[in-house]
């Protein structure tokens, strides 16, 4: 029987998903069908019985409404929620803002997969004058600039989630909170690896499908038993797909 259960939610489609944008660290709102997508979130939590005690989220706004919209189905508008940096999504670099099947045209698929999912190479660095530089955005505002990137691959945010992990939701497991993460494609890729221990190779095939919670069930030594999605198999799968597709030259 599992010990613990924590349930990871990538936030409703973001209107940068539907506009098939890099996003990282651009903090695009939700779209008209991301709001759906998330209060389904909350309401398919409800009808399983799940309930929560802390939750934790990004600093970005599609990350933030989708555990709003997801407590409100759930009347749970009172649970602590902590907001960090550190499961904000991978920070795409030179690529936030482009639109992924125009930069397949012009790159190739082949290049767009490998700055979309390989384990450690990351996409090109952000230019000074970008308009989403985390050094000009006030969020970040108390951040040694040091630890502000301009570029991530996975393992950078592997490497910067693990912290906040072993420092904050292992405790909360441990003492008995029912917790519940809303995050984005790559922040859940990264947790999905360190604890599966997915191989670098293998974690290149992982895609996350919006607005669809994902249960992992773990024994008392935090090791997964087993996961799923509260949707049914050919729901995911077609969500799984449209993620992996958007890096398609259409
Ligand atoms: O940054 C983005 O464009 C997407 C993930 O993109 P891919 O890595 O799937 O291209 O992040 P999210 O919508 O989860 O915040």
């Amino acid at each position: 029987m599992a010990a613990y259960k924590i349930v990871l939610v990538r936030h409703g489609e973001s209107e940068w998903n539907l506009e098939n944008r890099f996003c990282g660290w651009h903090d695009a709102d939700l779209s008209a069908k991301g709001v759906q997508e998330a209060h389904q979130a909350g309401k398919s939590l409800k009808e399983a019985g799940f309930t929560f005690d802390v939750a934790f989220t990004s600093v970005l706004k599609r990350a933030i409404k989708t555990l709003f919209f997801i407590q409100e189905e759930l009347d749970l508008h009172w649970i602590p929620v902590t907001k960090t940096w550190r499961l904000n999504e991978r920070m795409y670099g030179g690529l936030q803002g482009l639109n992924k099947s125009e930069t397949a045209a012009k790159h190739g698929e082949d290049q767009v997969k490998v700055w979309r999912r390989a384990y450690d190479i990351p996409p090109p660095v952000m230019d000074a004058d970008h308009p989403d530089l985390p050094e000009k955005d006030a969020r970040y505002a108390s951040f040694d600039r040091a630890v502000l990137p301009r570029t991530e691959c996975l393992k950078d945010t592997v490497e910067r989630f693990l912290p906040f992990w072993h420092d904050t939701v292992v405790p909360a497991l441990k003492g008995g909170k029912k917790v519940l993460i809303a995050a984005h494609g790559n922040s859940i890729r990264a947790l999905v690896k360190y604890l599966d221990k997915v191989p670098d190779n293998e974690i290149v095939e992982l895609n996350i499908p919006t607005g669809i919670p994902l249960v992992y069930e773990l024994d008392a030594d935090l090791k997964p038993i087993k996961h799923y999605y509260l949707a049914d198999e050919a729901t995911v799968n077609a969500a799984i797909n449209a993620v992996a597709n958007q890096g398609k030259a259409k």
